[in-house]
Formats: C-alpha cells, structure tokens, sequence
C-alpha cells in the first residue's frame, strides 16, 4: 500500500558505559555530548520518523539503563521488539559477556527480534589499539556460532 505508515519499536541493551545513550544521540540529533557521565535511569523513550520508499517509518527507540539494577525493567522495554542494538564497550571484554547475556535472553524470549551486535568506542583503539579488550575473531565465532 503506498503511502503506508509504520511503527518499529527498536530497544538499545548493554552494559552501562557502553555507550547506547551516545549512540541515540549521535543518531537522531548527530551529536555527541561531552561532559560527566550520566547514567540512564530506568529507560529513555525517543522517535525518529524516516522514509523508506513511499513508507513513512516513526523508530520508537527504547534506550535501557544497562546498571543491573534495572534489569528487571529492561525486560519491559524489549517486549515487542523489531529490532535490538546489543552493545558492548570495545575496550571492556565484560560488557561483551553482558551482550551475550542480552542475546541469549532475546533469542528465548522475542523470537520475532531481528538482533544486531553493536562494538563501541573504536575511536579509543585508533587512539591505541592496546586498548582493545574483545578481540575481533571471537566476536566473529561467537556470531558465526549463534547464527547472526
Ligand atoms: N571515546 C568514546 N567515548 C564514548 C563513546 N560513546 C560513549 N562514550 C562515553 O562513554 C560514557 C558512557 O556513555 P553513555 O552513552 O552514557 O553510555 P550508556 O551505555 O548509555 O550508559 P547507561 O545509561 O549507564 O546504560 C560517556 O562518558 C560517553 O561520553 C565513543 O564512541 N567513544
């Protein structure tokens, strides 16, 4: 049908620190906000409206805390889910354990979630690839392994 309207809810999980709520803000206001570190409480709602072909799309992005204090809530906020930006920090080899966390939730419990695996802060290894804590051939096995 042309001119069709349509809804995608969209959910950012990870760890804290990793940097989902940058991510957002880099995506639908194209900055990146320097400064003290604030954590999200609970979850942070946004909408994007794009065009795709004669489609109107409006991305409901649900942007979680990753502290495991809201775990609970982040569970909230996945149910229903098009899509899910896992993330983990590239300088951070527990947040990629926390992404496994999330993908393995996600693939038992919204099984019509399409799942992408998102490494952050790769500026920080052009800086200094030392730096690098998730090496790249164990992110390609472990996808390679869970059918992404
Ligand atoms: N160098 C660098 N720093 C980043 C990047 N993305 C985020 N940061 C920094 O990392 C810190 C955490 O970023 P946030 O976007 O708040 O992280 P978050 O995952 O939303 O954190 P929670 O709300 O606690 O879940 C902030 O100090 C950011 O400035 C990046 O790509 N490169």
């Amino acid at each position: 049908m042309s001119g069709q309207r349509v809804d995608v809810k969209v959910v950012m999980l990870g760890k804290e620190y990793v940097g989902k709520t940058s991510l957002v803000e880099r995506y639908v206001h194209d900055r990146f906000l320097v400064g003290p570190y604030q954590n999200t409480i609970g979850a942070a709602f946004v909408a994007k409206v794009m065009c795709v072909g004669d489609r109107t799309v409006t991305l409901g992005i649900w942007d979680t805390a990753g502290s495991e204090r809201y775990e609970a809530m982040s569970r909230i906020y996945y149910r229903g889910a098009k899509a899910a930006i896992v993330c983990y920090d590239l300088t951070d080899s527990s947040s990629f354990e926390r992404a496994k966390f999330w993908v393995k939730e996600l693939r038992s419990l919204e099984e019509g979630c399409q799942i992408y695996l998102c490494g952050t802060k790769s500026d920080l290894l052009e800086e200094d690839r030392r730096r690098r804590r998730v090496d790249f051939h164990d992110v390609q096995d472990y996808a390679d392994s869970t059918c992404f």
